[in-house]
This record gives C-alpha cells, sequence and structure tokens, in this order.
C-alpha cells in the first residue's frame, strides 16, 4: 500500500470491484480565482497546475499555500490536487505540498524503464506530506515523453501500491489521447484498470463530445473511467484561456 493514506471522501476505497459507474469530473484551474469559479459547477476535483508550461507543469508554491487556507476555511469543497511537474522537478517540490491536498501527481517523463519509475514515484512519496495521495501519471503520447506506456505504467502502479492513475497527453497540440490510443487499447486499459482495481481518470484534450460517446468506445460501464479531467475544452480558446462558466455549465450537464 502506498505509504500516503488518501485525506479524501474516497479513503475508504479508491476502486471496488462494485465501483460506481457516476464518474467524477476533475478540472485543471491555474488560481485561486479560477478555483472559486470552478466550484460553482459541482467539481468534484479541482486540479492545480500551470496550462502554459506543459501538461503537469506545478503552479507557484504561493499559490498551493493560498488554495490551502481558503479550501480550510470552507467544508465540503471539492478535493485538492496538485501537479508537482515531471520526474526531477516533481521531487525537488513534492515536500512544499500543502496537507490541505488530498492528491498529487508527478509525471514520468524522462523515465523509460520500470526501475527509474518506480525510483521516482518512491522519492516523490518520500517527500509528500503523508495525508496526501500520489497519483501514477501515464501518457497516450508516450514516446514524447520518452516513459512507458500506458499499459506498462498502469500494471507497475497496480504492483507498486498505487490506487488511482491519471492518463493523459504529455503535448497538448489538440490531439486527444481518445484519439491517440484508439477505441480497442482505450478499452483494454478499462479492463486493466477494473482488473487491477486502479480508479483510473482520462484526461488529454478530451472533449464533451467524446465523453457523451464513451458508452459506446468503452460499452462495459465497469471499464468506463471514474474520473474525466478537462482543462482545454472548458477554457475560452485553448486551455491556456481561462474558465468559460458557458462551457462549464455544459460539462456539469452531461455528466450529471
Ligand atoms: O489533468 C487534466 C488536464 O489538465 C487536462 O487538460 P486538457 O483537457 O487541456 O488536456
Amino acid at each position: 500500500m502506498p505509504t500516503n493514506a488518501p485525506s479524501s471522501r474516497f479513503r475508504q476505497a479508491a476502486k471496488t470491484p462494485l465501483a460506481p459507474v457516476k464518474p467524477e469530473w476533475l478540472v485543471s484551474v491555474r488560481d485561486l480565482a479560477e478555483a472559486k469559479r470552478a466550484v460553482e459547477f459541482d467539481v468534484a476535483i479541482l486540479d492545480f497546475k500551470e496550462p502554459r508550461r506543459g501538461a503537469l507543469a506545478p503552479v507557484a508554491v504561493q499559490i498551493w499555500r493560498q488554495v490551502a487556507s481558503w479550501a480550510s476555511a470552507g467544508k465540503d469543497g471539492p478535493l485538492l490536487s496538485a501537479a508537482l511537474g515531471e520526474s526531477d522537478q516533481a521531487v525537488g517540490l513534492a515536500d512544499q505540498l500543502p496537507p490541505e491536498f488530498a492528491f498529487a501527481k508527478a509525471g514520468p517523463s524522462g523515465c523509460n524503464d520500470p526501475d527509474q519509475t518506480r525510483g521516482m514515484w518512491d522519492a516523490v512519496r518520500a517527500r509528500l506530506p503523508d495525508r496526501v495521495e500520489l497519483v501514477a501519471v501515464a501518457y497516450a503520447d508516450h514516446r514524447s515523453a520518452d516513459c512507458l506506456p500506458a499499459e506498462q505504467i498502469l500494471d507497475l502502479a497496480a504492483r507498486h501500491g498505487f490506487r488511482r492513475i491519471l492518463l493523459d497527453t504529455c503535448e497538448k497540440n489538440g490531439r486527444s489521447s481518445i484519439d491517440l490510443l484508439g477505441s480497442s487499447r482505450l478499452l483494454n486499459l478499462g479492463r486493466q484498470a477494473h482488473q487491477q482495481l486502479l480508479w483510473w481518470s482520462l484526461a488529454g484534450s478530451i472533449t464533451r463530445d467524446q465523453v457523451a460517446g464513451m458508452a459506446k468506445l468503452i460499452p462495459p460501464p465497469e471499464f468506463r473511467p471514474d474520473c474525466f479531467a478537462v482543462r482545454g475544452d472548458v477554457c475560452d480558446g485553448d486551455r491556456i484561456g481561462t474558465l468559460c462558466p458557458d462551457k462549464m455549465r455544459q460539462w456539469m450537464q452531461m455528466l450529471h
């Protein structure tokens, strides 16, 4: 089991063979102003990252601290998640993450064998506050990130005590994880996550239409993602823009 227990209402079980079908919704935000806007739309997880600097770029430590004190003043708000960056950067930042965060994510870029990948995870976990759960990350475009393919990371993560994994794209060039993987790989990844009891979140330039059509892509409900994670499709313009209330509302209605 991970050394860092999840500090969340999901603590009981990240995934069970009878996991609920209704998916969670994660929205990536860059600061407290966007976070305050996002909470109006019934978001389950607020994920802090700086979209100008790549897939998993961290926001400033000062923003983490502002968010932590805002969150501890409220109750029953969304869970907090932080992108720590890729590999070495994630290791370097992990001990600065406030314990009010439920989740942290570290990108596997440059870890192109199992030992390196496990070593990076161990180094991040050792530095995170005890209450923060590390979420494994796999990239649909793994070659661009010079890391292992998603299937291998998923398998390694399950064997290394992870309970959750995010499937994202490293390059934000408009190609979605769904386009890159194709339906049969996506279905197999869903089956694999289900069999290995991993809660999985699908991200990577996904659109509302793609998520609305998930039942066709992945017919068995139990293999579908437990969570959909989005930034670009809820922004004005592209993911570098700011959150668009109309798009947020449309996503919320589609998911609920
Ligand atoms: O963790 C989720 C990502 O921030 C999703 O961003 P994206 O929808 O722009 O690929």
